[in-house]
């Protein structure tokens, strides 16, 4: 019986690893009909059956109006470190993580997914990443679950266009994303001292 419900579980969320370790894209399966689909975005017991225990505290939410907005690269510091599971309930965005944890063998690499309302793909990132994402399609709205509350006095981020991470954002030659004032003026990955570090 626990074998089969095992084998249940993993059909309703497929799980694939990616080169960062830790960083994971999930794919909940859609139950389809002639109304549309259904398909359940997060269900605790499910992902802990395939070793997934985060315990999310915060529903973040936000749209971007115009496609080539670009929010990020943030990550806050501990004790308020976040891990966060991204999904795109409208349109289609490209989620990049970053690690940024001393003596990781990946320090500064980075990642991209693309996620959308047609995909129904989520990136599961850990705390120890930058998260940012680009819109691909107007009035991108993103949905993430977070495992620690806001909080702006461990805020912090690195520039999207930073020479030494060398995120590929897809933006046509010349054209500029759309920033807030804060992300315009964040600092290189080199001028920050993480405070996160690895532990294998
Ligand atoms: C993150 C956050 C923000 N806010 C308030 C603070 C500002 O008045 C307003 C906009 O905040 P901000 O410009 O930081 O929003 P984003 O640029 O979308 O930042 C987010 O974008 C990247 C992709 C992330 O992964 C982070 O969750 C977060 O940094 O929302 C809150 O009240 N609670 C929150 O948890």
């Amino acid at each position: 019986m626990a074998c089969a419900k095992k084998r249940l579980e993993e059909t309703l969320v497929q799980i694939t690893t990616t080169k960062l370790a830790g960083v994971l894209i999930l794919s909940p399966a859609r139950f389809g009909d002639a109304r549309g689909f259904f398909s359940e975005s997060w269900n605790r017991k499910t992902l802990a059956a395939q070793g997934i225990t985060l315990d999310f505290v915060q529903d973040n939410h936000s749209l971007s109006a115009q496609i080539g907005t670009i929010r990020g690269l943030h990550f806050q510091s501990p004790p308020h470190a976040q891990a966060k599971l991204v999904r795109c309930g409208r349109g289609c965005l490209f989620d990049v993580a970053v690690d940024i944890r001393r003596d990781s063998p990946t320090y500064g690499q980075w990642l991209g997914e693309e996620l959308s309302d047609q995909n129904g793909r989520q990136l599961l990132i850990p705390a120890g990443f930058l998260h940012g994402f680009i819109t691909r399609a107007p009035d991108t709205e993103i949905i993430y679950k977070c495992t620690d509350y806001y909080a702006p006095a461990c805020d912090g981020a690195v520039r999207f266009d930073d020479p030494d991470i060398g995120i590929d954002w897809g933006l046509p030659a010349g054209v500029a994303p759309i920033l807030s004032d804060k992300d315009a003026a964040a600092p290189l990955l080199r001028d920050l001292d993480t405070p996160f570090v690895f532990e294998g």
